[in-house]
């Protein structure tokens, strides 16, 4: 299993996530610890995907000349109409892309998979559908969960997708500014692995972090689970390079991240832009040096109210430097999944209930630090203020444990879904004010929507002085009709969610799934602005049909 930041897995099968040779399955202690839990039994028998050679597929719509224009562009070989190329492109990862393509539906296919090589041929390919007419969708990794990579025509006759793998080098890095160049479709094991001659990281690690792409994190705001260290990978942005309809945008680069008062931050409406405004080919990032003191801590709380105390009581009284990089708080639920993973897992539980702990929370860290001797420093005050909320300390081995298998999950959701489980997650964040009330409107909404047979673990992570996210997994039966069963829960939780004051998206970004809300996020104005940006850079509207924007 490849666990290190360096490992670079094959890019993710057709039907699910990753390689399938490095697939792992959810141990088998699993299923009756879920009836136990809440009552839920999934099949007892695995329904793997379909095969290749059955899944459907509509014949491509795309015209001759269009296709010869592209191969113009980008050579013969690097455009395919092919089945197995389309169907590799038809969505992301999310429960419903998924479910399509495991039971055979592959309608919404692009029309076209084009593999431009470089910026100036990204922008060639972006003028070529323009100049035709043909819907546009920027491809890194495929693995969004919102939609974003769906291949929508809007109003025109075909779409293609643009998938960036070839853009896959660092261009280069400035070792006095700690400052690199990378092409947009540089996957994150690709970061590091270019990066680590210079002893620099990026320190941008998304659960998703072996599959996805440079360019899908800016255009999706993505947070890396060590953000609480080194913030969102938009902080690290300091200049851009943008292919649009309308020609090439180059923003930023003249001062350190953020230090200009010259007009507004332009890169700000490129980055969470989704692939609306044009395709970013290269991004200029501010990079750490790498902090070779590590240590792993795990803590448990009475319950999950005096962990919430204790993570804003972190959150404003160490503040970032002191801050563990990640810090994760687990509900009770989730404690008890985290628990039953790890070998030191059910020793250590048996000793909370034992003090009298009935639904204990459990709390992971990772430190990471230039200097043993400021390491521990931080170590040190850290343990004085969990242990002034009530905490003890837990065997480190489980928060080890978690961080070497945190790649992991991914390729046990194919597994519960082998098992005829729906599998889902909802994220969103507020203020530490509404962060109760937001997690308890969440858990009653799923409940509502899924009924009382769903295992529901929640925690909070991404911490921030003024608040953090929210971020639940959720496994239920998977219904006669579990299309229909997803919307039922999207509309549920993300009304609950605006209903209490937290942000539809936290970092899965908007994409079709949560358009919905949007307005209701950013205001009338707020969109007006949004599409006054879009008319501008993309006047026939070929970016990325129906995503983000509302209708
Ligand atoms: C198992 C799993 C775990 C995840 N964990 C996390 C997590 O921890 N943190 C997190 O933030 N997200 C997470 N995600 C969500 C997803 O990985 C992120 O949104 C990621 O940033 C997407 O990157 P990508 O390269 O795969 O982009 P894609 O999925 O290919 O695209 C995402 C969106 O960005 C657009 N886009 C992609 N590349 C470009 C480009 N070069 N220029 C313009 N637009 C572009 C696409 O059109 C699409 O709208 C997870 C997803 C999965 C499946």
């Amino acid at each position: 299993m490849a666990e290190s930041l360096t490992d670079l897995p094959r890019r993710s099968v057709w039907h699910g996530w990753g390689d399938p040779a490095l697939a792992r399955r959810v141990p088998a202690i699993a299923w009756p610890f879920f009836k136990a839990l809440r009552g839920l039994e999934p099949s007892p028998v695995d329904t793997p995907p379909v095969a290749l050679g059955d899944v459907r597929l509509p014949e491509p719509a795309v015209g001759r000349e269009a296709l010869g224009d592209l191969a113009g562009v980008v050579g013969p070989e690097h455009v395919s109409t092919e089945r197995l190329a389309r169907i590799e492109h038809a969505g992301g990862k999310g429960y419903p892309d998924l479910f399509r393509l495991r039971t055979g539906d592959a309608g919404r296919a692009p029309d076209a998979v084009v593999f431009p090589g470089d910026a100036g041929q990204v922008a060639a390919v972006v003028a070529v559908c323009a100049r035709h007419g043909i819907a546009v969708v920027p491809f890194g990794g495929g693995t969004s969960v919102v939609g974003g990579v769906d291949p929508e025509r809007g109003r025109f006759g075909a779409v293609v997708s643009v998938d960036l793998r070839r853009l896959n080098r660092l261009l280069s890095v400035d070792p006095v500014s700690q400052t690199a160049v990378l092409q947009a479709g540089m996957r994150g094991p690709e970061v590091e692995r270019a990066l680590a001659p210079y002893g620099l990281t990026l320190g941008h690690v998304p659960q998703s972090y072996q599959q996805a792409t440079v360019g899908g994190f800016l255009a999706t705001r993505s947070a890396g689970q060590a953000s609480s260290g080194y913030g969102r990978f938009e902080d690290t942005v300091v200049a851009l390079r943008l292919a649009t309809p309308t020609g090439e945008a180059v923003l930023g680069g003249r001062a350190p991240q953020g230090e200009t008062a010259a007009g507004p931050r332009l890169i700000d409406a490129v980055i969470g832009s989704e692939g609306l405004l044009g395709i970013v080919t290269e991004v200029t990032v501010q990079l750490q040096r790498v902090r070779p003191h590590v240590r792993q801590e795990s803590w448990a709380f009475r319950d999950t109210e005096a962990g919430f105390e204790a993570f804003r009581d972190m959150a404003q009284a160490l503040g970032r430097g002191v801050l563990p990089d990640v810090s994760r708080l687990s509900d009770a639920d989730e404690t008890l999944v985290v628990l039953l993973q790890a070998a030191a897992g059910i020793p250590a539980y048996g000793y909370l209930r034992a003090r009298g702990w009935r639904a204990p929370s459990l709390a992971v860290f990772q430190l990471e630090d230039a200097d043993p001797r400021s390491l521990a420093y931080r170590r040190r005050r850290l343990a004085r203020l969990l242990r002034a909320h009530g905490a003890v300390r837990m065997p480190r081995s489980i928060a080890a444990h978690w961080m070497s298998h945190r790649f992991r999950g991914p390729y046990q959701r194919d597994h519960l879904m082998d098992r005829g489980l729906f599998v889902e997650t909802i994220e969103t964040a507020t203020t530490w004010g509404s962060l109760r009330d937001l997690y308890g409107a969440v858990q009653g909404a799923v409940y509502a929507a899924l009924g009382e047979k769903t295992v529901l673990q929640g925690h909070i992570s991404h911490l921030e002085e003024g608040g953090a996210s929210l971020y639940f997994t959720l496994l239920a039966r998977a219904e006669e009709d579990p299309i229909a069963q997803w919307r039922r829960l999207k509309a549920a939780a993300g009304d609950a969610i605006m209903a209490a004051g937290g942000t539809i998206t936290h970092h899965h970004a908007v994409g079709t799934d949560h358009r919905p809300w949007i307005r209701e996020e950013l205001g009338d104005m707020g969109v007006r602005i949004l599409r006054a940006v879009k008319d501008e850079l993309d006047p026939d509207g070929i970016m990325n049909p129906g995503k983000l924007l509302p209708d």
